[in-house]
């Protein structure tokens, strides 16, 4: 499927969050978990925590499976808690998946999350899990509230149970057969991230460069998406908006001169945050 001009993902979708009110506080701008951090990817859970702070989200909470990590030095904004307590928490966004790992305890916790009534954000490992078990899917099929998936190619290809090559051959097509199988919003990431949802509407995004080719960059995105629907955003403008924030930040710090080689992920957050908040590039 070949895009058309009005498939693109354009600057317009930087006017998708509204500007906030002078009589704002932090609970008009909603709570955000991050579920994830198996021991030694701990930093997955903590880059999406820390972009779900930088994007505006009110609250953000985060969990992670290595025990002993209350406070997050570099961000004491961040509340940390145990996953139990996380998932006791009243949110308007629960994302899982950076770093969750595979565990049986992964396991749990991602069927607790689909029985939560936040709307739902699944990255990395719970995807991996939901495509490992029909009853997580059926779970899946089950939520009344929105959940929203952020598989790369390879996640991708496990979901729907076929290879990496399969994905990439038709990317629009792949990302609308996960929204349908999944009954989700999907973006698909990579250079032209497709973003989809259970309509046929779909959307490409031109931003972006190979210095987003490193570990965490994927975590970051979560995290952004997340504090976008906190911020009351709907799914489809909260994957666009993302993904293009996302590109932008990376193409505006690739001016600078800082990327494509050694770009990190944390320098994407900020350099977005940036973007978003002049609504100027
Ligand atoms: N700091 C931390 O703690 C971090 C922790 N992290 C955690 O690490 C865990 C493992 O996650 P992971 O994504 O590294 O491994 P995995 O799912 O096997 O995918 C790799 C395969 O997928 C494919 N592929 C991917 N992108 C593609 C593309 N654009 N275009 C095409 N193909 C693409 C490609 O497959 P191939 O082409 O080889 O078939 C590739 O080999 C997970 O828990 C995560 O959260 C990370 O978040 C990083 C920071
Ligand atoms: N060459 C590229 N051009 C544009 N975007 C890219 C490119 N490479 C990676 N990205 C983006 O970077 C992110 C990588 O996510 P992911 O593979 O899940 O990373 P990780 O799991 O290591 O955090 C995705 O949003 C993807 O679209």
């Amino acid at each position: 499927m070949k895009p058309h001009t009005n498939q693109l993902i354009g600057k317009a979708i930087l006017d998708a969050l509204p500007t906030r009110p002078l009589d704002s506080n932090k609970g008009n701008f909603g709570s955000v978990g991050i579920l994830g951090g198996a021991p030694g990817m701990t930093g997955a859970v903590l880059l999406a925590a820390r972009a779900a702070l930088h994007l505006g989200a009110g609250k953000t909470y985060a969990a992670s499976l290595s025990s002993g990590i209350t406070l997050d030095c570099m961000q004491p904004e961040i509340m940390l808690l145990d996953p139990s307590q996380l998932l006791d928490t009243a949110l308007t966004v629960l994302a899982v998946g950076p770093g969750l790992g595979q565990s049986e305890q992964a396991r749990q916790l991602l069927e607790s999350a689909l029985k939560n009534p936040a709307i739902l954000v699944l990255d990395a490992d719970a995807l991996n899990l939901l495509a490992a078990s029909p009853d997580l899917k059926n779970l899946t099929l089950a939520r009344t509230s929105p959940t929203l998936l952020t598989p790369h190619p390879g996640e991708a290809a496990r979901l729907l149970a076929c290879d990496t090559k399969t994905i990439q051959r038709d990317r629009p097509a792949a990302a609308l057969q996960l929204a349908e199988k999944y009954c989700a919003w999907v973006v698909l990431k990579g250079a032209g991230s497709i973003c989809t949802g259970p309509g046929k509407e779909w959307r490409i995004n031109t931003t972006g460069n190979p210095g987003l080719s490193s570990a965490g960059m994927g975590d970051v995105l979560t995290g952004m998406v997340a504090a976008l629907l906190a911020q009351g955003l709907e799914p489809f403008a909260a994957l666009q908006l993302a993904a293009y924030l996302h590109g932008a930040a990376a193409d505006a710090l690739l001016l600078q001169g800082i990327g494509p080689v050694g770009l990190t992920a944390s320098e994407v957050m900020l350099e977005a945050r940036k973007i978003l908040n002049q609504r100027a590039i």
